[in-house]
């Protein structure tokens, strides 16, 4: 059925145009348009003197890896412009300037996830936030649930690849027409998980078990799932058929965004929970005891992060003159 407007004056006319070209310019930008990060950038660099070099995002519990910095200055997420907020417990839901040693860094005292109800680009758009504050390497932790079943409660794993099970089904970051300002329409993901600091982090990893720690490192693959459920049986069965190691509900759609941008990405999972595989058991995955496994994991975790900064700031000052400490 045709439908005819009419309009009273020009000027109703003249509105009508402009709202109908405003509202299919911004039909895909979903709010989280370049000009839009680039503003949130500039609103906190204009608030502080600090040129961070590493982003470093707090998992589940983990928000205590924060506390290892010398921070010079706190925005809480809600007093940051278009920044989404955090609504799951154990996320603090702020983002700090500071030092780890001599190296500047950004944190994020808690992510938000898909299943809060942000799309996928919101989700993501924190970690475009540190790229244009001029964070080139990213370290993302999360708490995941161990699928391999060599995995115990405490145990850390180096994220060496993902599955995305999202993305797998269409839902991805980068989905909507790409900017080449942040990256290429399609990206390769074979090497998404940096080479050089897994390995620099595994060296350090051994250093703890030379020590005598009890905490076990593994490598393995991580697959994001939507959530909020904690995963079936029948789910679980599949997903260790599949190789997945661990498995969890962020990281990979962040680590998508900060591959795709020119980041180098590193990322690891504390594993907070057996999975249950087998229905005759008692025991149920709780979001308590996930945060519960993070503190006590707190002190090696963040001896590792900082020695992994630390690493990663001695290298860049043997390929720069200029070092990390965000002053120059
Ligand atoms: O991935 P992070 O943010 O560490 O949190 C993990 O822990 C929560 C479930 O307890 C989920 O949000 C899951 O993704
Ligand atoms: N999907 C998922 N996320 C988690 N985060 C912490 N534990 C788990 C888990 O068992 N499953």
């Amino acid at each position: 059925m045709d439908c005819v407007i009419t309009f009273r004056t020009r000027r109703d006319y003249r509105l009508y145009r402009s709202f109908i070209r405003s509202a299919s310019k911004n039909l895909f930008v979903s709010g989280s348009s370049y000009e839009l990060i680039k503003g949130i950038a500039d609103f906190l660099l204009s608030r502080t003197d600090l040129r961070p070099k590493i982003g470093i995002i707090c998992g589940s519990g983990l928000g205590s890896v924060a506390t290892i910095l010398d921070v010079k200055k706190e925005f809480s997420y809600s007093e940051i412009p278009h920044f989404p907020r955090s609504t799951v417990p154990g996320h603090a839901g702020k983002l700090l300037f500071g030092y780890m040693g001599n190296v500047a860094v950004m944190c994020m005292q808690g992510r938000v996830h898909f299943y809060e109800g942000y799309d996928l680009v919101k989700c993501v758009m924190p970690v475009r936030v540190m790229k244009l504050c001029g964070v080139t390497h990213i370290i993302m932790s999360n708490a995941a649930g161990g699928v391999n079943e060599k995995y115990n409660v405490g145990d850390i794993m180096i994220v060496k690849d993902h599955v995305n099970f999202l993305g797998l089904g269409g839902l991805n970051p980068l989905r909507g027409p790409n900017d080449d300002r942040w990256g290429p329409r399609f990206v390769a993901l074979n090497k998404a998980y940096d080479q050089w600091m897994r390995k620099k982090a595994k060296e350090l990893a051994s250093q703890y078990q030379q020590q005598g720690s009890r905490t076990t490192f593994h490598e393995g693959v991580y697959a994001v799932v939507g959530g909020p459920n904690f995963e079936t049986v029948a789910e679980l069965r599949m997903l260790r058929k599949m190789g997945i190691d661990a498995v969890g509900m962020s990281t990979a759609t962040e680590a998508i965004a900060a591959h795709h941008c020119g980041m180098t990405v590193f990322a690891f999972s504390l594993i907070t929970n057996k999975c249950v595989l087998e229905y005759d058991v008692e025991e149920m995955p709780n979001h308590e005891e996930v945060i519960e496994s993070g503190l006590k994991q707190e002190s090696l975790v963040k001896d590792w992060v900082s020695s992994l900064v630390q690493a990663v700031g001695n290298q860049w000052l043997m390929h720069t003159e200029k070092g990390c400490n965000g002053l120059d």
